[in-house]
């Protein structure tokens, strides 16, 4: 810029870009010339520096150039106006030579403010690349180390607009930069020169990232000693960095590797864990499919053994009811977890296992799937009986029959199987005619009921396999099952307590007799289903029932517990088990005890205070699933044994006639269809009337059959219940023997208890547990079951003929410990017949018992008759 001051050389380039565009030039003392350019310039006067500087000024003015004022070249001015008019003056210089075309316009892009920056990342621009550059250099370029990457040294450059072209790479600084900062001598003198390409430039360092090259003729600028240090600093940092950036390069390399190599590792590991999976889920497979085999065999063995089948359903809550916390627990297959406080238990919960447990959401159709194949198989000749059990309210006629407004979805099982017979006789229609004739019973306080007609079943002198006097319907359509059911749950007792507004106040029972005939062979099938809707059991203080409602309550508690009694035997596989007890368990007998296919529906309630009932119920339902009943018997009979059979029924028919006595023995079962007609549904049901079915008489009889498909067992048991059902009284007392036969029988008595909590403390001492050693009698023994109710019986064994009085089955005692006659009899192990004439003395004392009762043929002796007259018939085929 100093050389500038003078004027001289700018007046020169002027002229020279433009002949004698400065016409006066005064290059020293005294020489004066209009042009002078080559001249060397001696030291000027200021005011011929001014002089130049206007001339100058003026010149460039004329053309076009920006101006600039004298003081503007003066030492520590801001130059940028004399840079801005040299720019102009070489634009306006290169137009010249390039022909001067156009006219020329100063372009105030290229004022030196406007030096443009780059990057290192920036691409360069298109205008830059043919210009010659002061860096455009390939002897420098080749300098750099290609790894010295220009990240790692980040300058922003600032060219002056004549050299900006060309700038390929801002690397081509470094160099420079490296040879500014070597360059001992420009550091002394704080200016820096650069050449290159034999040009001159300033290198102006701003800070450590930017540094102003500039071409030395416009502007040079003072380098300050501690950026040397900063810089320095700068390029060791780099050299750490690059050293560092290798070092992790390598790492990277070899972590890459290891990667490489654990990724291969972790693809074999999942391909062989792939394999084994696939292997565990083949013996997965294999395993449920061994599951499976193992529940079908075991239910075949349980067939085969004839177990007591046990399906448990839960009663989910019902609308109105708070179903925040429910007494049910975990359901899983065939097991249920129940959540019992405290007193129940330490664990807070209990365990029990059934064929299968149905929850809540359990739908009629899905019990009725699981049920299918054993009621199927009374047309395949098996007897067959599913019975529902639980507290009342729990859900049993809901399972049997369905709720109050029936429609196809929500029919229960009586329903849909009658449905399901009739579906399979259709199908079998080319093979097997099946005759399907329907009762329909209940027991209502220990009375046998027909609910298909009016009347009660009264002691008659018909007898059949089940129940004689009952109407047997036979029936050939699913309508006419429905007509027929319809007038059953009419006529069933049915009450409302606190429990239960529509409570069974009965133990209602649905029997199915199917007779097949194999239209080929003529094999007879007989099969029989006994589909039973318990009454439930109740706590007489839960349901708040009083007289009539009561007495039911006591009835059906009392038979309830006669079950357990005979469940409980049969679980111990007693010698004796005590069926006559009740008219239930008669009824049941074939069932419990027998040969067929026995399914119980145990249900409870979710509710939490019904806790006791339901534990008390899944206990009884687990004892009743150790029930072994043998092996189901085929009821099946070919054509001569049943021609056979029926020449011995009317040979003992007409023996009986001549005789003067009536045939006792009927089996309404095996012949229903000949006995009645159906036309009785129709006619009488429209109406909403109750059908009034004609019950069986004693010329029916020539038309059936002696009862001699029963085993021996069988028919034993079948006599004496027939006999007690038809006793239809309490008070006939069945072991009372007024002849001089004598005949080894139990004897069974019931206490009853004024409280439920006196009783059990008796049953809890000692004595009364112990079996009690009885003189004269050939079985001693003293039996006190579980007692349920405040009722309990007991059983002695013995020679009934030395009973000679007749004694009540029932009686009262305030107190049995203020008793000393029960005392005596329970406790003392002799006299035993002494004791035991006591008791009953005791026991007589407190009952009424009738002439007509004590004069009767006793029981047991007339079926030990019986059994002896027929005995030829009695064997089975
Ligand atoms: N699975 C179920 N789903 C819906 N409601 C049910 C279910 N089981 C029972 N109920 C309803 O619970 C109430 C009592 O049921 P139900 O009368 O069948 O009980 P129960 O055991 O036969 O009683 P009881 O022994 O007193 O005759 C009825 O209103 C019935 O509709």
């Amino acid at each position: 810029m100093y050389a500038l001051r003078n004027g001289v050389i700018l007046c020169n380039a002027l002229n020279k870009i433009k002949p004698r565009a400065v016409p006066k030039v005064v290059s020293s003392l005294g020489n004066i010339s209009s042009v002078s350019s080559s001249e060397e310039p001696a030291a000027l006067s200021a005011y011929q520096y001014f002089e130049n500087i206007r001339n100058f000024s003026v010149a460039a003015d004329d053309i076009g150039l920006p101006k600039f004022e004298a003081c503007d070249v003066e030492k520590g001015a801001n130059s940028t106006k004399v840079v801005t008019c040299l720019l102009a003056l070489k634009s306006y210089s290169e137009w010249i030579s390039s022909g001067s075309i156009g006219t020329w316009k100063f372009n105030d892009n290229l004022k030196p403010s406007k030096f443009f920056q780059m990057k290192n990342s920036e691409p360069i621009p298109d205008s830059a690349r043919d210009s010659p550059s002061p860096f455009n250099n390939d002897k420098l370029l080749n300098e750099i180390p290609p790894h010295e990457s220009t990240e790692m040294f980040s300058v922003d450059m600032h060219l002056h607009k004549g050299h900006q072209q060309k700038l390929k790479d801002i690397r081509m600084v470094k160099p420079a930069i490296k040879d500014f900062m070597d360059n001992k001598k420009a550091l002394q003198n704080r200016r820096v020169f650069a050449e290159l390409d034999s040009v001159p430039y300033d290198i102006e360092i701003e800070d450590e990232n930017s540094v102003n090259i500039m071409d030395s003729a416009t502007s040079g600028k003072v380098y300050k000693e501690e950026d040397k240090f900063r810089l320095e600093k700068h390029s060791m940092v780099f050299e750490q960095q690059k050293k560092d950036i290798r070092e992790l390069k390598g790492v990277l390399r070899s972590t890459k590797s290891d990667v490489q190599s654990m990724q291969t590792k972790y693809s074999e590991d999942i391909c062989s864990l792939g394999k084994q999976m696939n292997k565990l889920a083949h013996a997965a497979s294999g395993y449920y499919k061994v599951l499976d085999e193992n529940r079908i065999l075991y239910n075949q063995v349980q067939d085969l053994k004839g177990s007591i089948r046990v399906y448990c359903r839960v009663r989910p809550f019902l609308p109105g009811q708070s179903s925040n916390v429910s007494s049910i627990g975990h359901i899983e297959d065939g097991n249920i977890k129940i959540n019992t406080p405290l007193k129940y238990g330490k664990e807070g919960h209990k365990y029990f296992s059934f064929n299968k447990v149905f929850g809540t959401s359990a739908t009629q159709d899905e019990i009725f799937m699981d049920t299918q194949p054993l009621i199927r198989s009374v047309l395949d000749g098996y007897n067959v009986c599913i019975f529902a059990y639980g507290q009342t309210g729990s859900g049993k006629t809901y399972t049997m029959t369905g709720p109050k407004d029936i429609t196809k979805q929500n029919q229960g099982v009586n329903y849909r199987a009658l449905n399901d017979l009739f579906y399979l006789v259709n199908q079998r229609k080319g093979v097997f005619l099946y005759d399907i004739s329907v009762q329909m019973l209940e027991i209502y306080n220990e009375q046998v009921r027909d609910l298909l007609s009016n009347e009660e079943i009264c002691n008659s002198s018909q007898k059949a396999i089940n129940v004689p006097g009952a109407s047997l319907v036979p029936v050939s359509s699913t309508f006419d099952i429905i007509q027929l059911m319809d007038i059953g749950l009419r006529n069933r007792a049915i009450g409302s307590t606190a429990m239960n507004d529509r409570s069974s106040r009965s133990h209602s029972c649905l029997t199915v007799h199917v007779e097949a005939r194999e239209i080929a062979s003529g094999t007879i099938l007989h099969g029989c289903m006994h589909l039973v809707d318990l009454a439930g059991s109740e706590r007489v203080d839960k349901s708040e029932v009083a007289g009539d409602r009561l007495k039911e309550a006591q009835h059906i508690n009392k038979s309830l517990s006669a079950l357990g009694d005979v469940i409980a035997a049969l679980a111990q596989k007693n010698s004796h088990v005590p069926y006559r007890n009740s008219k239930l368990t008669q009824l049941l007998q074939d069932s419990l005890g027998g040969q067929s296919k026995t399914l119980m529906f145990v249900h409870i309630s979710p509710e939490t205070d019904a806790i006791g009932e339901t534990i008390s119920t899944l206990k009884f339902a687990e004892r009743v699933s150790t029930v072994e009943l043998g092996t189901a018997r085929l009821n099946k009979e070919s054509p001569e044994v049943k021609e056979l059979k029926e020449e011995i029924a009317r040979l003992k028919e007409a023996l009986a006639k001549k005789n003067g006595q009536p045939d006792h023995h009927v089996n309404i079962a095996t012949t229903p269809a000949k006995k009645y007609s159906n036309r009785y549904l129709s006619k009488n049901t429209p109406n909403g009337k109750k059908a009034n079915f004609r019950r069986k008489t004693t010329d029916d009889a020539a038309n059936t059959e002696a009862s001699s498909n029963s085993s021996p067992r069988q028919r034993k048991s079948s006599i004496g219940d027939l006999q007690e059902l038809l006793s239809g009284s309490d008070t006939s007392p069945p072991w009372v023997d007024s002849s001089n036969e004598t005949s080894s029988e139990s004897v069974e008595c019931s206490v009853v208890f004024p409280r439920q909590d006196v009783c059990e403390r008796q049953v809890d001492s000692q004595p009364i547990q112990q079996p009690v050693v009885t003189e004269g009698f050939d079985d001693q023994q003293l039996n006190l079951p579980t007692i349920v109710s405040s009722e309990a019986s007991f059983r002695c064994t013995g020679n009934e003929s030395k009973l000679k009085q007749p004694q009540p089955r029932v009686t009262k005692f305030n107190d049995i410990r203020t008793s000393t006659a029960v005392k005596s009899f329970l406790q003392s192990p002799v006299p035993a017949t002494t004791a035991s004439r006591k008791v009953l003395n005791a026991v007589s004392t407190t009952t009424t018992t009738t002439s007509s009762n004590i004069n009767k043929t006793p029981l047991r002796m007339r079926r030990q008759k019986e059994i002896s007259d027929n005995k030829p018939n009695l064997k089975r085929k």
